[in-house]
């Protein structure tokens, strides 16, 4: 089998910083440079011409995803020192025969974009007939957060397709290995290179795994238990952002300071100070859960406490959101257990069994529904609409990814401002 070939995509809005990512990346093995669709949109044709001028001893991508003007949008990049340009597939074949025309003039390769194609087996026999020299079994980054799979789509091509394929979309070492050993021999990665802190050791290890491909048994994890490793690996400033700075409650503080609590929520309405509802909450519970208790917002009566605390933690509760007060805090504390609420109060009401479990309720200005997934830390709590749970995990681990080399650039003495080229990216009206 010939080496495969590692390509790194650079999927950035800022030329400096892909260049200085695409030279760290390329110390770690990549072979082709892709000037991403991002990048592109970015920086235009001038992408593709750094590239070419820094690194004239590798094959420069440009993922142009054309979908049409095939013919000019060929030349453009060709012109801009490209030699693969990327298509998208379901262009209309007009389009594939004008691209890959224009790409034998200039003396350029064609790469077409399985992104969203219904029936890719057909359609990769067809575009190798229209000339196509390379079929990308992509999975976009949208897709991969509602769990589509670049490898899935890999395996129904192998066998199938004369020309080579590529394959892209979320791969890591370990997918980046299988994709090799399931028939891939271009391997594209994006963000599990690009958003490391240590971009050669990212690419250096899917160098060494794509080097020795092996078909790993794999031990499947339910879509609860993934989608709580996940938020459980980030923070509730994460979840706010990949939720488009929705979902935050107003207002709670961390009765602990530094615990975090993630399950999915038990809801409770209660009135005015009456604890029975939240205390029987804690047998309706299962391990796990959050409690979310809306009392009213009052915070000159505590519905909750340390016995309370004690009981649900000997439950396995895996937190308590109250949006209203809370009293024994030293006690609490002491516990180190993950209590949020507005505010701390001596005085305890009455159980009097007002109210209700396990319904739809407002929490400090957020609907909440039982299943619905919380997300609590020193910094605030955040609601997760369950039907979305999977999804926001998902673009959470993103966000705290792209973090992490922002964070190293900083380290490495630029500016925030100068990282996220804040003044090209304020909104113009
Ligand atoms: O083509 C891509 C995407 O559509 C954005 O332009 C990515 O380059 C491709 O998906 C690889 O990136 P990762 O999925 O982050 O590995």
């Amino acid at each position: 089998m010939a080496t495969p070939t590692l390509q790194v995509a650079l999927d950035l809005l800022e030329l400096d910083r892909a260049v200085e990512i695409a030279e760290e990346a390329v110390r770690g093995g990549a072979d082709w440079i892709e000037a991403g669709t991002p990048l592109i949109k970015s920086e235009g044709m001038q992408a593709v011409r750094v590239l070419r001028e820094r690194f004239p001893e590798h094959e420069i991508v440009a993922d142009m995803k054309i979908a049409d003007t095939g013919a000019v949008e060929v030349e453009m990049a060709a012109k801009s020192g490209a030699d693969i340009i990327c298509i998208l597939a379901d262009a209309d074949d007009t389009v594939i025969a004008e691209a890959v025309r224009s790409a034998r003039k200039y003396g350029v390769r064609i790469m077409a974009d399985l992104i969203n194609v219904d029936d890719p087996v057909t359609r990769s026999h067809e575009l190798a007939k229209l000339g196509v020299d390379y079929i990308n079994a992509h999975v976009g980054i949208d897709q991969q957060m509602i769990g589509r799979s670049s490898l899935a789509l890999l395996r129904r091509l192998a066998g199938e397709v004369s020309i080579p394929i590529a394959v892209a979309g979320g791969l890591d070492a370990e997918t980046a290995s299988e994709a090799v050993a399931a028939g891939a021999s271009i391997v594209i990665v994006g963000g599990n290179i690009t958003k490391a802190a240590d971009v050669t050791g990212a690419a250096q290890r899917i160098r060494n795994a794509i080097d020795r491909p092996e078909i790993r048994p794999r031990e499947e994890e339910s879509q609860e238990a993934v989608i709580r490793r996940l938020l459980e690996g980030v923070s509730a400033p994460n979840v706010t952002d990949a939720m488009h700075r929705k979902g935050a409650m107003a207002d709670l503080i961390s009765i602990c300071g530094r615990v975090k609590a993630v399950g999915q929520a038990v809801t409770v309405r209660t009135l005015a100070g009456d604890w029975a509802k939240p205390v029987e909450a804690i047998d309706v519970a299962g391990p796990g859960d959050v409690l979310v208790i809306s009392n009213e917002g009052r915070t000159d009566v505590a519905p909750w406490g340390e016995l309370a605390t004690h009981s649900a933690r000997n439950r396995g509760i895996a937190g308590i959101v109250i949006d209203g007060a809370v009293r024994d805090v030293d006690d609490i504390r002491e516990m180190k257990f993950p209590v949020f609420a507005k505010a701390t109060v001596p005085n305890a009401g009455e159980p009097k069994g007002l109210g209700e479990i396990n319904t739809e309720i407002v929490c400090c200005g957020q609907v909440v529904r039982p299943g619905d997934w919380i997300v609590a830390d020193e910094s605030g709590v955040v609601v997760v609409p369950r039907e979305r749970a999977y999804e926001v995990a998902r673009r959470a681990m993103e966000v705290k990814k792209t973090e992490e080399r922002i964070r190293e650039e900083i380290r490495r003495g630029r500016t925030l401002s100068e990282v996220a080229e804040l003044l090209k990216w304020e909104k113009r009206r």
